[in-house]
């Protein structure tokens, strides 16, 4: 799916929809990990991808690595619970979302994370989001995919399960859910293939990181 970075003649918004959430296929991981992933999800959403890269604030980091200070490939934004969202069709995907799953969550998603990986050399390494409640407790990370497709993959950090490599395409939904911050780790990695740039949105729980 091409995405085009040229702004819109016609304002797009309202030309976001969703297919329904009970496409939604569960794969259990093992470890008490699972996902679950609907492609598609979002349909025609390019003027949403074009409109995050162009209007949100996304702010470069650094960390520490081998005692230097090196950039991290990628850019990113958050949006606390009281933060509005960059957009109308992030507000209604978070409400789709935490209706479907709120009998198995037992909360709503209520923060956004947004990274944006402008082409093969962003990416982000082995990790689980444990900053928060996410090291101790089952939890949910809704990860909705806008533009070049890329690949999720995870690793058991316990030995056993084998290791996952799922495609992420423009509109699609992952959901990380049960144990799988803390007894998997995750990654996008990096590709020498020419890739235009992703969008991803990753909706949490308050506290999970
Ligand atoms: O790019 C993605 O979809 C994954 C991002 C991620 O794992 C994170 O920001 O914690
Ligand atoms: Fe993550």
């Amino acid at each position: 799916m091409a995405v085009h970075l040229q702004s819109s003649l016609f304002d797009q918004e309202a030309e976001v929809s969703t297919r329904p959430l009970s496409g939604l296929r569960r794969t259990e991981l093992g470890h008490g990990a699972w996902i679950d992933v609907l492609p598609q999800w979002l349909v025609g959403a390019d003027a949403l991808c074009e409109a995050l890269i162009r209007d949100v604030d996304w702010r470069a980091e650094q960390r520490i690595m081998y005692e230097r200070v090196v950039a991290v490939p990628r850019l990113l934004a958050f949006f606390g619970r009281r933060a509005p969202l960059p957009h109308p069709a992030l507000d209604a995907a978070r409400t789709e979302l935490s209706g479907h799953y709120a009998a198995e969550l037992g909360e709503p998603f209520t923060t956004a994370g947004l990274c944006f990986y402008r082409d093969g050399r962003d990416g982000v390494a082995w990790h689980g989001d444990t900053i928060g409640r996410g090291s101790t407790e089952d939890t949910m990370v809704a990860i909705v995919s806008l533009g070049a497709p890329r690949h999720l993959t995870l690793r058991p950090r316990r030995p056993g399960p084998a290791p996952v490599r799922t495609p992420l395409g423009h509109g699609d939904l992952i959901v990380m859910g049960g144990s799988c911050q803390r007894t998997w780790e995750h990654a996008v990695p990096k590709t020498a293939r020419a890739v235009g740039p992703r969008v991803s949105v990753q909706f949490r729980p308050d506290g999970v990181r």
